[in-house]
């Protein structure tokens, strides 16, 4: 696999030594999690490392009192063999209890860290969470959170052990002698070096694979999710995208074979090496018991010994490789938990009530797109008043609101709540005044009270309010029909779950927005999936709820926004009109050629004007 620069720059032994610095962090991180269970399961390896030396040492005794028996009597086998077998019992009780601990302390190992990954996931911006990188570090802490600090965890403690067993199996060796305890030891790191070089590789692949694992992901998501399912089907593209899937999968598989070869080729190399070294070691030991060196309990400990020194030292080594490979994998998570979270109020005024917003000339880009989306957008709105934004397919309308919802909040030129600069302002209390409906609204496959209450998440068992906001969007009759009212399960996903229509969900997310208690309310196209009845009920509604507040919506439909105070018309991030209806129609430009243009467009127009004519009351 050819390597570039930044790869080896990413698995280079300065990296992985300087990796062992978010050590105190994991081991932070283990302690928070339960640190009773985590002192529990040091101390119980601790004495699971001794105890393989301790049984061995009973056996040396128990097959030395059986040879001498006949002078000392049976008492003394009897004697030997108990302590061998309840100290037996004691390591297998010892390793119980162990793997008990461990299992649950794993899960609350698993559960912490998906919640850090959480949080930090909302607590960032949408410009982050829309970049691709911060995408694909979150998917390696997500596809890492699960496993690798238990794994950490694990091998430390296997280490702790292995050293204990280790260093008790070499000092009985060493009495015998001393240079097949030092090569025992030393064996183990001529493979170092190239386990090492195939540990990086193999982060390296996996760290490269992830935004192929993301697509492979994504092609998956296509073909199990209901959303897609439809549209899946009927264009047959089921095939298509399994064969793509595939292609990836089969991309994965070559890669993670190549290197498991690499392993076994290192493994039996290495594994010829310690039989080599362990046959020549067994005939010393046989020799010095052939020559009455020692005795025939001692050549069992001893052969014994020397396997679990060789064992040891291998596992130790391989423990430190992983060690190493599983610390590239949690830098990653911490690089993801590390994020900056972009705050750059510094003066964060209180908030009683949204009285005026104020654009004064706001231009912004998104980021790695040199266009701007909005360019000069200047414009004013009062409480009392709405404001109609329209113009064609991306011309900067749903940016104008995400500007004002702070969700991207590096614009050009200002913003101004109630004549101060927005950036003045907490985001989140500036929020907590807003109601919004996004045309990419959620549709939460949770109850009717959740999906509605989510707008106000204090008062979501506050049924009498809920039902107000039902009511308001005018869907008291779909939430009656209901089986479990309220509390019914909605969408497919899951267990008793009622599917709405389209406009029906669109219907439950202006009710959410209606929840809130806002100072602003903004509807991005909320007709787009409502029979024209619907629309002009929930536009009434809304200039109902408006009444003292400030109300904003996006709409393709001019008929239905002429009734607006403000009317801006939008054309590639510029405002190219901006008044009232009939001063706008007066103009004769882009808006009334639009205006005229869609009301040709309805097959009858007098059906239209009386529609919403009734909007207005001006029947
Ligand atoms: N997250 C994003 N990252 C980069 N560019 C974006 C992003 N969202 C929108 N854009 C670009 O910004 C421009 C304005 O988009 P915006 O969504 O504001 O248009 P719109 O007027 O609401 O369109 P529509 O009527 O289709 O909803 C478009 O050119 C679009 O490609």
């Amino acid at each position: 696999m050819a390597m570039n620069e930044e790869d080896l720059r990413i698995i280079s032994m300065d990296n992985i030594i300087k990796s062992f610095r978010y050590w105190p962090r994991i081991i932070r991180l283990l302690w928070n999690t339960d640190w009773k269970k985590l002192i529990a399961i040091m101390s119980l390896n601790l004495l699971q490392g001794i105890s393989p030396v301790i049984i061995l040492i009973l056996t040396k005794d128990l097959i030395n009192s059986i040879t001498y028996s006949w002078t000392k009597g049976f008492n003394v086998i009897l004697r030997a063999f108990i302590l061998l077998a309840v100290f037996t019992i004691i390591s297998q009780l010892i390793g119980l209890a162990l793997s008990y601990i461990e299992s649950l302390f794993k899960v609350l190992l698993t559960n912490r860290i998906n919640r850090l990954i959480m949080e930090k996931s909302v607590s960032l911006s949408l410009k982050d969470f829309e970049n691709s990188d911060v995408q694909d570090a979150l998917k390696l802490a997500q596809n890492e959170a699960g496993h690798r600090p238990y794994q950490i965890m694990q091998q430390m403690m296997s280490l702790i052990s292995g050293i204990v067993t280790l260093i008790s199996a070499a000092s009985m060796l060493i009495i015998f002698r001393w240079w097949m305890a030092f090569i025992l030891l030393i064996i183990p790191f001529t493979s170092f070096y190239s386990f090492l070089r195939i540990g990086q590789l193999d982060f390296l692949i996996q760290y490269n694979r992830i935004p192929k694992m993301r697509k492979a992901w994504y092609y998956s998501f296509l073909m199990t999710n209901d959303k897609n399912f439809k549209e899946v089907k009927l264009y047959q593209l089921g095939k298509y995208l399994v064969k793509c899937y595939n292609n990836l999968f089969r991309g994965f598989y070559k890669e993670d074979r190549s290197i498991a070869k690499k392993r076994l080729k290192a493994g039996i190399v290495f594994q010829l090496i310690n039989m080599v070294v362990n046959v020549t070691m067994m005939l010393v030991v046989i020799r010095a018991a052939f020559v009455r060196e020692i005795e025939i309990g001692t050549v069992v400990a001893f052969t014994q010994a020397i396997t679990m020194t060789q064992s040891n030292s291998q596992s130790l080594i391989s423990g430190i490789l992983s060690l190493c490979q599983h610390n590239l994998f949690l830098k990653q998570l911490f690089i993801f938990l590390d994020l900056k979270v972009n705050k750059c109020h510094k003066v964060n005024r209180d908030i009683t009530r949204i009285e005026t917003i104020e654009f004064k000339n706001v231009s912004f880009k998104y980021p790695d797109n040199s266009k701007y989306a909005l360019h000069n957008v200047s414009f004013k709105i009062k409480s009392g008043e709405t404001m109609a934004i329209v113009g064609r397919n991306g011309s900067g309308k749903t940016t104008l609101m995400k500007l004002l919802t702070q969700l991207y909040d590096d614009f050009e030129g200002d913003i101004f709540i109630n004549g101060v600069s927005i950036r003045s302002f907490d985001q989140e209390d500036l929020r907590n005044h807003m109601a919004v409906v996004f045309q990419d609204f959620v549709q939460y496959e949770l109850s009717m009270r959740l999906n509605i209450g989510f707008g106000n998440v204090n008062r979501i068992y506050h049924s009498d309010e809920l039902l107000d906001a039902v009511r308001s969007a005018g869907i008291d009759s779909l939430v009656e029909e209901l089986p479990k009212g309220l509390d019914t399960q909605i969408g497919r996903l899951f267990e008793h779950g009622c599917q709405l229509s389209g406009g029906q969900w669109q219907r439950v997310a202006i009710a959410r927005a209606f929840m809130r208690k806002a100072d602003v309310y903004i509807l991005d196209e909320p007709s787009s999936m409502l029979d024209p009845e619907s629309e002009l009920q929930v536009f009434e509604k809304f200039r109902e709820l408006i009444n003292k507040n400030i109300g904003i919506f996006i709409s393709h439909r001019y008929t239905s926004i002429k009734y607006a105070d403000h009317i801006l018309l939008l054309d590639e991030g510029k405002v190219i009109e901006h008044g009232k209806h009939n001063e706008l129609m007066k103009n004769n430009g882009m808006y009334s050629y639009l205006y005229n243009m869609q009301l040709a467009a309805y097959s009858s127009n007098d059906k239209e004007d009386e529609v919403y004519g009734m909007v207005s009351g001006n029947r």
